[in-house]
């Protein structure tokens, strides 16, 4: 569980009358996640999902991610709607830190999907992408690759010690990703950039959502897919689900079908997109946060995915 900041029911009782939703009823700290301080809010009007910000995100990167979940729900694309105050804002301050309150969907995660729900997320995913065409606000990736060299950087004393080969791996998944992916032009939009089972709810097989949006940013549509495609298509051990690959990519495609360019891109897409988490999970691990409650992933899924793309090719199959 990750909370971070604590929230008590007196300030928020002092809080919620800027906004038509009732009196509370009930407060709860949220199990999952990694980043933010999150909480269930049960008020009499409904559930609401509080989300107090433990980022360095400026209001101005927060303007973007509510902006980009009301361009989505306009569009008919299943997520969380921001709630604003009785002054139209939706960016507000808690516990001296940003805070957003949404839309609780109902329905429940799968840590191990099925094919069907794989497609699902390929045709979802395929939609963003062409809401993106209509949706003009920009921001940089803040988990992007000119993060990844500093965060090597500062693993390598304790790599070069303990798992030389490992740092070797990363340093040459570094190189080819900014060789052949990030230095190369390509279709590119607003992305979800954290599409894992765990931010997508079903009822039974139907997709009632996405959600988690505070990594979504500008960039190229191939690279967000390729993040899709190893969070929901990989189990933990690293092993590709070649039936949920085929659905989800064939799903994606009828929506949005891979320009030549994205294929060419997609297996070094892959490998950029394991690297990236693959780095995330390995330096919170070895420089955890302190919070109340604080959840941190295995970095060896992912490392060992980042295996699998260097020495596999799955693209080529899904063309
Ligand atoms: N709009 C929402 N509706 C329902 N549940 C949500 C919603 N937003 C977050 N949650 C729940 O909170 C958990 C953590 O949210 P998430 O956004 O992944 O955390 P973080 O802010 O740390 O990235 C999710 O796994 C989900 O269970
Ligand atoms: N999906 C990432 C974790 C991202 O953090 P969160 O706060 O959005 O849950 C991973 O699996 O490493």
């Amino acid at each position: 569980m990750s909370v971070y900041t604590l929230v008590k029911s007196a300030d928020l009782n002092e809080w919620l009358p800027r906004f038509a939703i009732g009196a509370m009823r009930q407060l709860q700290g949220i199990t999952e996640g990694l980043t933010n301080s999150n909480y269930r809010l049960s008020t009499e009007r409904g559930d609401y999902i509080l989300t107090l910000i433990e980022t360095a995100e400026e209001d101005e990167e927060l303007r973007y991610l509510v902006a980009l979940m009301s361009h989505l729900a306009l569009r008919g694309l299943p997520c969380p709607l921001p709630i604003c105050d009785i002054d139209g804002e939706a960016i507000h301050r808690l516990a001296q830190r940003p805070t957003l309150l949404v839309t609780c969907l109902p329905g429940r995660s799968h840590e191990t999907p099925n094919a069907a729900q794989a497609a699902q997320i390929g045709g979802w995913l395929a939609q963003m992408h062409r809401c993106a065409e209509s949706f003009r606000q920009q921001r940089n990736n803040p988990h992007g690759p000119n993060r990844w060299g500093g965060m090597l950087a500062r693993m390598t004393p304790r790599l070069q010690q303990e798992d030389p080969d490992l740092l070797m791996l990363l340093r040459s998944a570094l190189e080819s990703a900014q060789q052949e992916l990030f230095a190369v032009d390509a279709p590119r939009g607003c992305c979800h950039a954290d599409l894992f089972p765990d931010n997508a709810l079903f009822d039974g097989e139907r997709l009632v959502g996405v959600i988690d949006f505070h990594y979504a940013c500008d960039e190229r549509f191939v690279y967000d897919l390729a993040i899709a495609l190893n969070a929901w298509c990989f189990d933990e051990v690293g092993t590709p689900d070649a039936k949920r690959l085929a659905r989800m990519v064939a799903s994606y495609q009828a929506t949005r079908p891979l320009p030549p360019v994205e294929r060419r891109l997609l297996r070094p897409a892959l490998q950029a997109a394991a690297l990236r988490f693959a780095l995330s999970r390995l330096h919170d691990e070895m420089f955890p946060r302190t919070g109340h409650q604080v959840t941190v992933k295995p970095p060896e899924t992912y490392i060992r995915i980042l295996r699998y793309h260097r020495e596999h090719d799955i693209a080529h199959p899904l063309d």
